[in-house]
């Protein structure tokens, strides 16, 4: 074939195969994707401008509704039906401490009666034994108290910092500081007063999910546990994305890639409907990892952690992430080495407990702190007690 002829043969297929890529690269992600993952909230694609405030709106107003059942319910319910949580067993597997604080701005939305009638209801979800024993940690310091903890005082056991402590406090410390000693408080307390083998110290606005007990107990018998000062069980949705600067995310990020790519290339030849000319190639594979990629970033790591649901085992463990401390997983004695590290540190304002407990869990010699994905509490506090809030908060 005379040498013009290969070469406009060549230009040919190539200018067809970039013709392909970048239809395919259009029709992905300027038609579909926008048009699957524009009511995603934590997708790129999310409408912002059209839906955030709509959402916001809605997700406030359920949460206000929970609340008021939530209230009714505890009013309602007799002391003696719930007792059974009152008691508190000695050396228990798993002790869940719900550390709480008055929630002026938040008053009628009660968080803490939600994530408590949460917890009761599925405290028998284990088996034969109660999942687990549970109790509360009252940290109010203000002058009025706080009423919700009350309400349920009929029906859990409730630990309360002394008055004379509070009033140490008061005034001479930052908010960040009270806090973390009100946490350190809680952690001490529920050791020493039941010694149980596993320690889980929630926030009052961790609202736990429907498996949550059956996850923590598969994450117990991990191996990984024995060893850990603690386990994080929530990180906010907003820094979930692979665009995070988290190592081990970028490994699953390119592995995800080269697994849809891999699948895609094999099984091609079966159903290729518009009979591209895709065969297996280091150029292909490339192509398409970079285009899984992409495609798994801008739909939203999120929504694809959310099939690790099927089953506790396939909840993922990774390094600690920094921020957060709705729910956490202390296992063994780890809540007293915890609480030692906090202790030894001084809070304010853009170092809360959260950054001191990340940071002293890394410098610490042989301690190592964990994460687990998906979330297994979902967090509803809108308004926060340390914070200043704006009057109607949005979910971004
Ligand atoms: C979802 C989320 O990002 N939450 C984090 C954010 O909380 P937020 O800013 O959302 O504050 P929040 O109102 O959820 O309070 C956190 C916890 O502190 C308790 N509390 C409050 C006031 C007080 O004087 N003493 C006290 O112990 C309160 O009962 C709750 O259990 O920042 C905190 C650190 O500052 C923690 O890292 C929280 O995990």
């Amino acid at each position: 074939m005379p040498r013009w002829k290969v070469f406009f043969s060549q230009r040919l297929r190539w200018s067809s195969s970039l013709t392909q890529a970048l239809t395919l690269f259009v029709v992905t992600f300027c038609v579909i994707l926008p048009l699957c993952c524009h009511r995603l909230l934590y997708s790129y694609y999310f409408f912002r401008f059209m839906y955030l405030n709509s959402m916001s709106e809605e997700v406030l107003q359920k949460s206000l509704e929970r609340g008021q059942d939530a209230l009714r319910f505890w009013q309602n319910s007799s002391p003696l039906e719930s007792t059974r949580f009152s008691d508190v067993a000695q050396n228990p597997e798993l002790l869940v401490t719900v550390v709480t604080a008055r929630r002026n701005e938040a008053r009628d939305f009660h968080y803490l009666l939600q994530v408590m009638r949460q917890i009761s209801s599925i405290a028998d979800s284990c088996g034969e034994q109660r999942c687990a024993e549970v109790m509360l940690c009252d940290v109010e310091s203000g002058p009025q108290e706080n009423e919700d903890a009350k309400l349920l005082g009929a029906h859990f056991k409730v630990i309360r910092r002394s008055a004379q402590e509070q009033q140490t406090d008061m005034g001479r410390i930052n908010t960040f500081e009270k806090e973390k000693k009100d946490y350190v408080f809680c952690l001490r307390q529920g050791w020493e007063l039941v010694k149980p083998k596993n320690m889980i110290i929630l926030e009052d606005d961790a609202l736990p999910r429907h498996d949550f007990f059956q996850v923590v107990k598969d994450l117990l018998s991990r191996r990984f546990a024995v060893h850990t000062l603690y386990i994080k069980l929530y990180h906010p949705e907003r820094l979930q994305r692979y665009w995070n600067p988290e190592p081990y995310r970028i490994l699953e990020w390119v592995g995800l890639g080269l697994v849809g790519a891999t699948a895609l290339l094999l099984t091609i030849p079966y159903w290729n409907p518009c009979s591209f000319s895709f065969t297996l190639s280091a150029t292909h594979l490339i192509f398409f990892t970079l285009y899984f990629m992409i495609a798994a970033e801008l739909i939203g790591r999120h929504y694809l952690l959310e099939v690790r649901r099927i089953s506790p085992q396939l909840y993922a463990v990774s390094p600690a992430t920094e921020c957060c401390t709705p729910a956490m997983l202390f296992p063994g004695n780890a809540s007293l080495r915890a609480a030692d590290l906090l202790d030894a540190s001084f809070c304010y304002k853009g170092n809360a407990k959260d950054m001191v407990l990340y940071r002293m869990a890394k410098i610490s010699p042989g301690e190592r702190s964990h994460s687990v994905e998906p979330n297994l509490v979902t967090h509803i506090g809108a308004f926060s007690s340390v914070r200043p809030n704006p009057s109607r908060p949005k979910l971004l």
